[in-house]
């Protein structure tokens, strides 16, 4: 397995694959890898004949000095998973080489990111979509797959490729759990046992919405109070937000009738979840 540190290099060498006839499959990750991220090497890894991972904790989405710097760094166990499953190529540029000096561009996608996750992290799909669309450029990927656990991430990206014309398939996974419940995600390290048994809340928040809608519940006032009620009452989670919102479009939803998902950010602690599910 190749690991390339530097953009030009990592773009000569997707064009030479690409000349050769080959389709680029590409996974972007932050690193410190999980069952997660791995889905989606497995999922990506037949459908490719190059299959690149990309390992990089972007600063530009962080809106909190803290969570950056104390962001959990795997390097060389991430190296060994993707090895083991089939990746043939790690892209794991730095800060310095993504961002050299003088570098003032960046892409923002519009109404798509105002809400959710962009009401209470100021600039991050702003740092999302520009390392995205950095990364696409650089690896010459015909498929992208990301998960579903971020789901405003997935659904903003597919808006970018759409809105600019970009050649690269986009394609969401399902959310990895845990056996009880709990979506795997990197920031899982950072809770205390009794955090980690909290955390429950947030998938016991989902299902009890998704029981009532399957119920024939359609009212998004009644399906995110019985939400609300889950989290408030777990004592030391506190609510960022619960929403539903139509699946495509993001808009918040008054009625169930179309295709929604309720989404909803809670903290434990310092240490902030999100989880998502389809309501219908
Ligand atoms: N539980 C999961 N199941 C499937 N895909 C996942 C899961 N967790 C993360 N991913 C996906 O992996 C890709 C890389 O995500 P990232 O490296 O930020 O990991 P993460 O676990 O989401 O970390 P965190 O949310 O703590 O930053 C994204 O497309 C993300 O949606
Ligand atoms: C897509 C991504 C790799 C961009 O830095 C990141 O937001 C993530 O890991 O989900
Ligand atoms: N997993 C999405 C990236 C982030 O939280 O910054």
């Amino acid at each position: 397995m190749l690991v390339i540190n530097s953009p030009l290099e990592m773009r000569a060498y997707s064009l030479k694959a690409r000349q050769e006839g080959k389709r680029i499959g590409l996974v972007p990750t932050m690193g410190a890898l999980h069952a997660g991220h791995l889905s989606l090497m497995d999922y990506a890894r037949p459908q490719c004949d190059l299959l690149a991972a990309s390992i990089f904790v972007n600063p530009l989405q962080f809106d909190r000095e803290d969570d950056l710097a104390g962001y959990p760094r795997t390097f060389e166990r991430d190296l060994e998973l993707c090895e083991a499953h089939g990746v043939d190529l790690v892209f794991a540029p730095n800060p310095e080489n993504m961002y050299p000096e003088g570098f003032q561009t960046s892409v923002s996608v519009g109404e798509m990111t105002k809400g959710l996750c962009g009401a209470g992290r100021d600039g991050h799909f702003q740092g999302v979509t520009t390392v995205v669309m950095k990364l696409f450029n650089t690896v010459l990927c015909d498929l992208a797959v990301f998960g579903e656990k971020d789901y405003q991430q997935l659904r903003v990206i597919q808006r970018m490729v759409r809105d600019l014309d970009m050649l690269v398939e986009v394609v969401g996974r399902p959310t990895v759990r845990e056996e009880d419940g709990l979506a795997l995600s990197s920031r899982n390290k950072h809770l205390s046992p009794e955090e980690r048994d909290k955390a429950l809340c947030l998938s016991r928040a989902l299902k009890k919405a998704r029981s009532l809608a399957d119920a024939g519940e359609t009212s998004r006032s009644r399906l995110v109070a019985e939400a609300e009620e889950i989290i408030r009452g777990t004592d030391g989670a506190k609510m960022e937000y619960v929403e539903i919102v139509d699946s495509q479009s993001l808009a918040p939803m008054q009625k169930i009738t179309k295709p929604a998902r309720m989404c909803l950010a809670v903290w434990l602690g310092d240490t902030r979840l999100i989880d998502n599910a389809p309501l219908n």
